[in-house]
């Protein structure tokens, strides 16, 4: 199975993001797996074979979104340089969203750029991560404040990985397939209410569906200059609430979970959402032990931290709000009041 993402206006951006069992990946130069201690121990020796290159080498970076940060970044750089990495060089990003955010921005900017290929080895990363060339790190402002766009050459997504994913990643990763659904398919968000993706053939399905819409959009609207920000349904809000627990309490799928009901409880105030539609979301969500409330502490200070998400331009606060499940606005003309409403319904879980 593969799906082919096309990016028209360059057509040397365009790649396969093949979702098979890895056979075999060749004819790469001098390549370097960049990981964790984690997926390492895991499953480096089920890759290790599977690469064909001239020489090959692999970096670990400490496990988690506490350092996807300049720290780490830097490290990686050091490392590339040690092993004397060209511009013909590529790296393989091997590991969750967090490897493949730090990885692809690397390669974004080591020696102005070089190639990476994306082996996600979480849910998230398969269905969402891997796939569209949004590349990042964390700062003390904020959520993926800086970063880049480099799209991968290839995306290699394997199930295989999957079997070692503790029950809370897996949901995390059943919260961006969900996302991708309420925005884009209403199909798709019905047969997921209806199917359980604790299945493995609901959930290669359900993978290779969500890898076709962020596909689609990605293909679209490569740099965000309009719809792809509706990906970003839940984010929003999921930034802040990731922002202020310091990255700690909250997996980003579990923050995008809540983000998404916050999201609807908002276009419910500006009648775009009905609340049987937000209930089906908040079911769905639930039905994976996802969680759908955060405490707010001080409304005012969650609502000034939306004046550093990249969405929000010369002062405005763009929102992505669904207009029913499988449709969305993308507004900048939420009044204050509305926001601040649907914000109260949150200082108490
Ligand atoms: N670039 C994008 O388009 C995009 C999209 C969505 C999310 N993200 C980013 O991705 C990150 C979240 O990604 P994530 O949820 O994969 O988190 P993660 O990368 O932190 O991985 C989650 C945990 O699972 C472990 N792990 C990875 N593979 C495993 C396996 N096969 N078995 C057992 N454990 C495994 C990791 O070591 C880690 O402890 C966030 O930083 C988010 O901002 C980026
Ligand atoms: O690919 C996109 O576009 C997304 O928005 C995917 C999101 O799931 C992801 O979390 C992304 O990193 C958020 O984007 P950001 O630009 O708000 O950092
Ligand atoms: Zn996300």
């Amino acid at each position: 199975m593969q799906v082919d993402i096309s990016l028209k206006k360059i057509e040397d951006r365009s790649y396969t993001i093949f979702i098979e069992p890895i056979e075999k990946i060749r004819n790469l130069s001098k390549a370097v797996i960049v990981t964790n201690p984690k997926v390492a121990g895991l499953h480096l020796g089920y890759l290790l074979p599977k690469i064909e290159a001239s020489e090959l080498y692999i970096v670990t970076l400490p496990d988690g979104e506490d350092y996807k940060n300049e720290q780490a970044l830097n490290y990686l750089l050091e490392r590339l340089f040690d092993h004397k990495i060209d511009r013909k060089s590529t790296l393989i990003a091997f590991g969750g969203g967090v490897i493949g955010d730090m990885t692809g921005f690397a390669a974004a900017i080591y020696q102005r750029g070089i190639d990476f290929i994306q082996i996600p080895t979480t849910l998230l990363s398969q269905v969402d991560a891997s796939v569209g060339g949004k590349t990042g790190i964390n700062n003390r402002f904020g959520k993926n404040l800086i970063g880049a766009f480099h799209q991968p050459k290839a995306v290699y997504i394997d199930t295989h990985f999957l079997t070692t994913l503790p029950q809370r990643e897996f949901a995390a990763g059943v919260a961006e397939i969900v996302k991708m659904a309420v925005v884009f398919d209403k199909e798709f968000f019905a047969w997921l209410e209806e199917h359980d993706l604790y299945e493995e053939e609901h959930l290669k399905y359900a993978i290779k569906r969500s890898v076709e819409l962020k596909a689609a959009i990605v293909a679209k609207d490569e740099r965000e200059g309009g719809m792809r920000a509706s990906l970003n349904y839940g984010h929003t809000f999921a930034h802040v609430i990731e922002n202020e627990t310091n990255y700690k309490r909250f997996l980003h799928g579990e923050a995008v979970a809540i983000g998404m009901v916050m999201a609807n409880e908002l276009a419910k105030l500006m009648d775009l959402m009905s609340q049987e539609d937000a209930q089906r979301v908040k079911t769905l969500l639930e039905k994976y032990n996802l969680p759908t409330c955060y405490e707010i502490k001080d409304v005012d200070s969650f609502y000034e931290h939306f004046f550093l998400d990249k969405k929000t331009q010369a002062d405005k606060i763009k929102f992505v709000l669904p207009r029913g499940v499988g449709d969305f606005v993308i507004t900048d003309s939420v009044p204050k009041e509305r926001v601040f409403e649907a914000l109260k319904r949150f200082t108490r879980c």
